[in-house]
């Protein structure tokens, strides 16, 4: 993003040495960032909420504070930049700091990989405990690891990396409105619809408990990994690549893409909200409506409304919404659209693992739903 010609499909021009991706500043941030973020999280809550059912048949709790999380780091940020607090200065650390995260991540996966060695079985998720180390540790032994009360999982999943992003993009803003008088109008869009779904996954906290991720994948290396390094400093390409190549960007084009946004969220919320409300209460009014199919477990698939379109409506619109972030940046480079390739690589897979685990759970009603709803993310298409 850095570079002139900003090329996705060219090995980089040099290879930073060690000198630059190492520094005991940036590793020193991350843990403060990371002590604020856990001190945050232990702050008294306004609902605890239960997870599903494990396989020992007891429900794990969970504190729901994530977007008071959000506000205080808000006005923390906000309490700090009017003392001076230089926050300007951030993206010219990104490199030492997704360094010092890449080896945090590393050493906190082999720390778990270990204390699942002393957890009870019932403990462990369905995937990551196949005996071969390596897959085991990338994929997570232990389902839920915790301190006490303290969930790794869930605090790493929504709290560092999708707030540190965001504030990865201020800073991205505010260094563009030092070098150029003022941020650009592509520049205020990345980061309005990055903060709106951030903002959005914290404020629907709850539905993150019915996520692959909580109730099925271990926590090892991918998900730490993926929720403390890869989210912030790949998911902020779009506004890093805006600060080095502004785009001009007309008012009639925004408007476009800010419909394209709202269509993608409408969709997404719209999906997801819909499982969720129907998962914890199927006779709620606003799904007691819609059309469902028995399944031997006892519970029901939806097979109207949204649920009714394809079979992961709330990827569709996840994807619409990816496709908004990178236009504002235009049509000339293929970098910022780095996310969406990625993110459609991710989902497409995503879906097969999760039609697996359906087919296994819910066999016949599962072949009934897909003959009912031939679809799986896009209508007509795939
Ligand atoms: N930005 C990012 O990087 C990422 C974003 N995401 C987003 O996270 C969100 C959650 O995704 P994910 O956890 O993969 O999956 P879903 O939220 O789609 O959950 C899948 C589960 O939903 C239930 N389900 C499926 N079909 C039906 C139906 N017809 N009726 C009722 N229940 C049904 C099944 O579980 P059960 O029946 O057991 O309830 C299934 O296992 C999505 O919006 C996705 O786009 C995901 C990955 C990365
Ligand atoms: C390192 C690998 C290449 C990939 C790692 C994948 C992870 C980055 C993603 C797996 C599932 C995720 C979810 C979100 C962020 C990305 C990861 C961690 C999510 C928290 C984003 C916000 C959404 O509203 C959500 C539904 C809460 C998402 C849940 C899944």
């Amino acid at each position: 993003a850095r570079s002139g010609p900003a090329r996705l499909l060219a090995l980089p021009a040099y290879l930073p040495g060690l000198e630059e991706l190492w520094s005991p500043r940036a590793l020193l941030l991350l843990f403060i960032w990371l002590g604020l973020q856990v001190a945050l999280y232990l702050l008294p809550a306004r609902k605890v909420a239960e997870g599903l059912e494990l396989k020992d048949k007891s429900r794990l709790r969970y504190p729901i504070n994530g977007f008071q999380a959000l506000v205080l780091t808000a006005l923390l940020v906000g309490l700090g930049l009017s003392v001076g607090l230089p926050l300007g200065a951030l993206p010219g650390m990104l490199l030492p700091l997704a360094f010092a995260t890449t080896l945090t991540s590393f050493t906190f996966s082999l720390l778990l990989y270990a204390k699942a060695s002393v957890a009870p079985a019932s403990a462990l998720a369905p995937g990551g405990n196949s005996g071969n180390a390596v897959y085991d540790f990338f994929l997570g032994r232990e389902l839920n690891p915790r301190l006490g009360s303290f969930d790794f999982k869930y605090f790493c999943e929504l709290r560092p990396g999708l707030i540190g992003w965001v504030l990865i993009n201020l800073a991205l803003l505010m260094q563009e409105a030092e070098l150029r008088g003022s941020p650009s109008l592509a520049m205020w869009l990345v980061n309005g619809f990055q903060l709106l779904y951030v903002g959005d996954a914290l404020w629907y906290e709850e539905s993150v408990l019915t996520t692959m991720d909580i109730i099925h994948d271990g926590f090892g290396f991918m998900l730490v990994f993926g929720d403390l390094g890869w989210v912030p400093f790949t998911y902020s390409l779009q506004a890093q690549f805006l600060l080095y190549h502004p785009q001009p960007l007309g008012l009639p084009m925004a408007l476009l893409i800010c419909s394209i946004k709202a269509i993608g969220y409408y969709i997404f919320r719209g999906a997801n909200s819909q499982k969720n409300t129907f998962r914890k209460n199927p006779s709620d009014p606003s799904v007691a409506g819609l059309e469902t199919i028995p399944t031997a477990t006892g519970r029901q698939l939806l097979v109207s409304g949204w649920w009714g379109m394809v079979r992961h409506p709330n990827y569709l619109g996840d994807l619409i919404m990816a496709l908004a972030w990178s236009l504002p940046c235009g049509l000339s480079h293929l970098l910022p659209y780095f996310y969406v390739l990625y993110f459609t690589a991710l989902l497409v897979h995503r879906e097969a693992r999760d039609e697996q685990q359906c087919l296994r759970k819910y066999d016949r009603a599962w072949q009934e739903y897909c003959k009912r709803v031939p679809y799986r993310i896009i209508p007509y298409v795939y």
